[in-house]
């Protein structure tokens, strides 16, 4: 097996000579950190190790409940929000066909996601569709509270129940939520479901190797052995005892901030040219977002799914305000092969492409646009994943949660908390006339009356 590799040489030329190589002693400084539980939210590192610590027997338990509802679903929704939905969704539509939904051959389950919005619109015909379906839901929250997921799971669990009877419902609902509090665990506990730990030292976004990610993934059909696998032998690649020219981890940080406060490089987008990994993107653009984006400082994390947005965004990316940089996930090897006919007519003339792959034709305009955008003064770094399957997702996931621990340490920011996060849910409580919300209320009519 091949590791995913980096490459920053187009992002280094628009820096100072040695510029990344100058962070060598504040990343060791960092790591360092990381290991000993001496950086600011240490509380939450338990992320770190956990590819090396999660062992088999436990991969075979979460395999097993996912089985049972495997057997006994036609469709599973995912209830959940931010770090408890996006790492399942992103590595279940990287690695399933693209129409999954409309793929009837009844191998997998079809796997829908709620709980991470507040649409009426989707909730009406999320519960319409279900309306003929044995379906199953995961309820997974870590604080057990979050309003949009509780929302969601308040519906779907009585329709279950409505549809299959409350005893059989209780073996296709399954929460995923803190070992003893919030009022997931609580109800959990009462109706006697299934249930897994988030463990109190992993922060949400950093939790997609627990049962968060895993189980949805398992349930989807995906190997999650080989998941772990690959974090786990990105863990060993990526350790604090790895020289840091050969880190990738280390050197990726490293050039994202000395991107930032060096070339002035606020805004980071990451780009990929295989539309599946659209969802990658989203989970990262939470992982760095809520973990460097305080103290009024951090990256902006963006995102853009090419070469789809360079025709609406690729304009801007070329000329607009010199602002950004941009990091590629290259797959090198898709896992189907197309080729283009050839055509009598050649209407479209398109005939210098026939025989050609596809593939060569994406790998083009990967290469194009890389120049064409570090000639319009975009520093470009390029993460190369060997090919989209199970473990060098797995490798990619740990490599970003590493890296994001230590670029927001070099950003000196405490990198594993959110608290920003609650301004929006007070006032919206406050607006909703939640009991223990009082003085928010009258506060905020008194602020609206104005
Ligand atoms: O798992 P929970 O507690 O429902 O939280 C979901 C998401 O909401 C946040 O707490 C922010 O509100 C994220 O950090 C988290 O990933």
């Amino acid at each position: 097996m091949e590791y995913i590799k980096l490459d920053i040489k187009k992002a280094e030329q628009f820096l100072k000579a040695g510029a990344v190589a100058g962070f060598e002693s504040k990343v060791k400084a960092a790591q360092e950190a990381l290991e000993n539980g001496t950086c600011e939210g240490s509380d939450f590192l338990g992320w770190l190790h956990l590819p090396s610590e999660t062992t088999e027997d436990f991969l075979d338990e979460v395999q097993s409940v996912a089985n049972t509802l495997r057997e006994k679903c036609e469709v599973v929704v995912v209830a959940g929000i931010g770090g408890s939905y996006l790492g399942a969704r992103a590595v279940i539509e990287a690695l399933g066909n693209s129409f999954a939904w409309l793929v009837n051959d009844k191998k997998n389950p079809t796997i829908l996601f709620a709980g991470n919005n507040i649409g009426e619109d989707y909730l009406f015909e999320l519960t319409e569709y279900l309306k003929d379906k044995k379906f199953g839901v995961i309820n997974i929250s870590k604080s057990g509270t979050t309003t949009e997921t509780a929302l969601a799971f308040r519906l779907l669990k009585k329709q279950c129940e409505n549809q299959r009877g409350k005893a059989e419902a209780k073996d296709v609902i399954v929460a995923v939520t803190d070992a003893k509090k919030g009022a997931a665990r609580t109800c959990a506990d009462k109706e006697g479901y299934k249930s897994f730990v988030i463990p109190d030292n992993v922060g949400g976004r950093f939790s997609v190797l627990t049962p968060v990610g895993l189980l949805p993934i398992a349930i989807a059909g995906f190997d999650i052995k080989a998941i772990v696998k690959g974090a786990q032998d990105m863990e060993k690649a990526t350790g604090k005892d790895v020289a840091f020219a050969d880190n990738i981890a280390a050197q990726y940080a490293a050039t994202r901030q000395a991107l930032y406060t060096q070339a002035d490089k606020k805004i980071e987008i990451i780009a990929n040219f295989q539309p599946k990994l659209h969802f990658m993107a989203e989970w990262w653009k939470q992982l760095y977002g809520e973990s460097e984006g305080k103290n009024n400082k951090g990256i902006f994390p963006a995102a853009c799914d090419f070469t789809t947005d360079l025709h609406s965004m690729g304009q801007w990316i070329q000329e607009g305000e010199r602002s950004i940089f941009e990091t590629v996930l290259s797959v090198e090897n898709t896992n189907h092969h197309v080729e283009f006919p050839s055509d009598d007519e050649n209407l479209d003339g398109l005939n210098f492409l026939a025989g050609k792959r596809v593939d060569e034709v994406n790998k083009m305009a990967e290469l194009g646009t890389q120049l064409a955008h570090v000639d319009g003064g975009v520093p470009n770094i390029r993460i190369s994943i060997p090919k989209l399957n199970e473990y060098y997702l797995g490798q990619l996931i740990y490599f970003f949660e590493v890296a994001c621990g230590i670029s927001g340490l070099l950003e000196e920011v405490n990198p594993f908390n959110q608290p920003g996060v609650e301004a929006y849910k007070k006032n919206m409580f406050a607006l909703l006339n939640k009991p223990g919300y009082e003085a928010e209320s009258k506060a905020i009519q008194e602020r609206l009356a104005q």
